[in-house]
């Protein structure tokens, strides 16, 4: 089993849409940055390619990049998930607070739930997103701007087998799944 943990901020500003989870928000803000800015899935990202030792978003999708330009995290999130299973791991869950003084996000919950679990093609109850506000305390109670953040568990495909080479070369056979 291997965990990883992620953590993202945006400003919030005029003129933005506010993208959490894959969701448009209605808000009088939004969110600042390169792509759409989906705080939330940028943080799980980063959980993800931590616990599989895949670096961060920065080092996949540079933020001077221009085909990056506006691109919804959604499209990102696939992309993550190809590189983990490439790697041969399985993702076990993903847990993530969203620390936001306003909008009210529990309405949003979980369709932010289902975008997730459909990005990574898993079930809706290895996702689970959680929204707190800091009280009025520091940016994200001025309001200044959104964080996130998130934890992963991955197992390996691999884990639980019994590596024993037969004459192809092959491995017995034993994985536990797949
Ligand atoms: N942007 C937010 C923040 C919080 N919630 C929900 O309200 C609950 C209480 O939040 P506190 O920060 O006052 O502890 C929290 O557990 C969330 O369910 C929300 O929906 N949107
Ligand atoms: C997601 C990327 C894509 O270019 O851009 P931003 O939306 O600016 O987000 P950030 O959290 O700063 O991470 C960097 C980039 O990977």
């Amino acid at each position: 089993m291997r965990v990883g943990i992620g953590y993202d901020v945006h400003k919030l500003v005029e003129n933005r849409k506010l993208i959490l989870g894959g969701v448009e928000i209605p808000h009088t803000l939004g969110l600042l940055g390169h792509s759409d800015a989906d705080v939330l899935l940028h943080a799980i990202m980063d959980a993800l390619l931590g616990a599989a030792a895949l670096g961060d978003i920065g080092k996949h999708f540079p933020d001077t990049d221009e085909q990056y330009k506006g691109i919804s995290s959604i499209r990102l999130l696939e992309h993550v998930r190809d590189l983990i299973e490439k790697e041969g791991y399985l993702i076990e869950n993903i847990d993530a607070t969203v620390i936001a003084q306003k909008p009210k996000l529990r309405p949003y919950i979980d369709k932010m739930q289902e975008n997730i679990a459909n990005a990574l093609k898993i079930e809706k109850n290895q996702v689970n997103v959680k929204a707190t506000t800091e009280e009025r305390l520091g940016f994200t109670g001025r309001e200044e701007g959104i964080s996130s953040q998130a934890i992963c568990a991955l197992s390996s495909l691999y884990e639980n087998s019994v590596m024993v080479s037969d004459s192809t070369g092959g491995c017995c056979g034993g994985c536990q799944r797949g």
